[in-house]
């Protein structure tokens, strides 16, 4: 298989790092659409929302994915690319889309301990705990409607890698 393999899920579910070993167990290549669009726009997250609001960032996002969508590589994707649904109808038609799902407790967990907060302005103004039950709440379904498959990301980084792969049927090339 060489159609690209798009990682989905809310923030600290461990997109980039399950990305980027996911890539080199695969020989594939590595894109992240934050990065790129800090890369590309020479500002954070942060400075985005701060200067277009969530609704500028949103459209820069699908820009992104579109730009880094090639055949062989690994795209994380920022937590809120499922919220248009032109994204996940692009992502289910150019390749695989997989979600690392888990609790609301462990993400905060990991988003306490590296916040991030350039990249990752808040998204309610409450607490990580209560924001991340309510994003959650609020797109659990849109990750599930997107999903070719769900995976648990509650396991070790090269777990992830290897339960994606056995859900892709694909093997490591390294
Ligand atoms: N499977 C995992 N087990 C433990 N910690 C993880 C795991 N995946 C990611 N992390 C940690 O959680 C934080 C967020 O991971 P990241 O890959 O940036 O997530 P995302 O891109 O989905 O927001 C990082 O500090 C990372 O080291
Ligand atoms: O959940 C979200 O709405 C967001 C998640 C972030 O990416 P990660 O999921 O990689 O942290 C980033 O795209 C932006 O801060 C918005
Ligand atoms: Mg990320």
């Amino acid at each position: 298989m060489s159609l690209p393999i798009f990682l989905i899920g809310a923030r600290g579910c461990g997109k980039t790092t399950v990305g980027k070993a996911l890539s080199q167990a695969l020989g594939y290549a590595f894109c992240d659409t934050d990065h790129h669009l800090q890369l590309t726009t020479q500002r954070s997250v942060a400075e985005i929302v701060a200067t277009e609001g969530w609704e500028g960032f949103r459209a820069r996002e699908t820009e992104s994915l579109q730009a880094v969508t090639a055949p062989l590589t690994v795209i994380a994707t920022g937590g809120g690319m499922v919220l248009a649904e032109h994204n996940c109808r692009f992502m289910q038609e150019q390749g695989r889309v997989i979600w690392l799902s888990a609790s609301p407790e462990v993400l905060a967990e990991r988003l306490e301990s590296q916040p991030e907060t350039a990249q990752r302005p808040t998204l309610t103004g409450r607490p990580i705990a209560d924001e991340m039950e309510e994003v959650l709440r609020e797109r659990a379904h849109l990750y599930r409607a997107a999903a070719h498959h769900q995976v648990n990301a509650m396991q070790s980084p090269d777990g992830v890698v290897d339960e994606i792969l056995h859900s892709l049927s694909l093997a490591r090339a390294s």
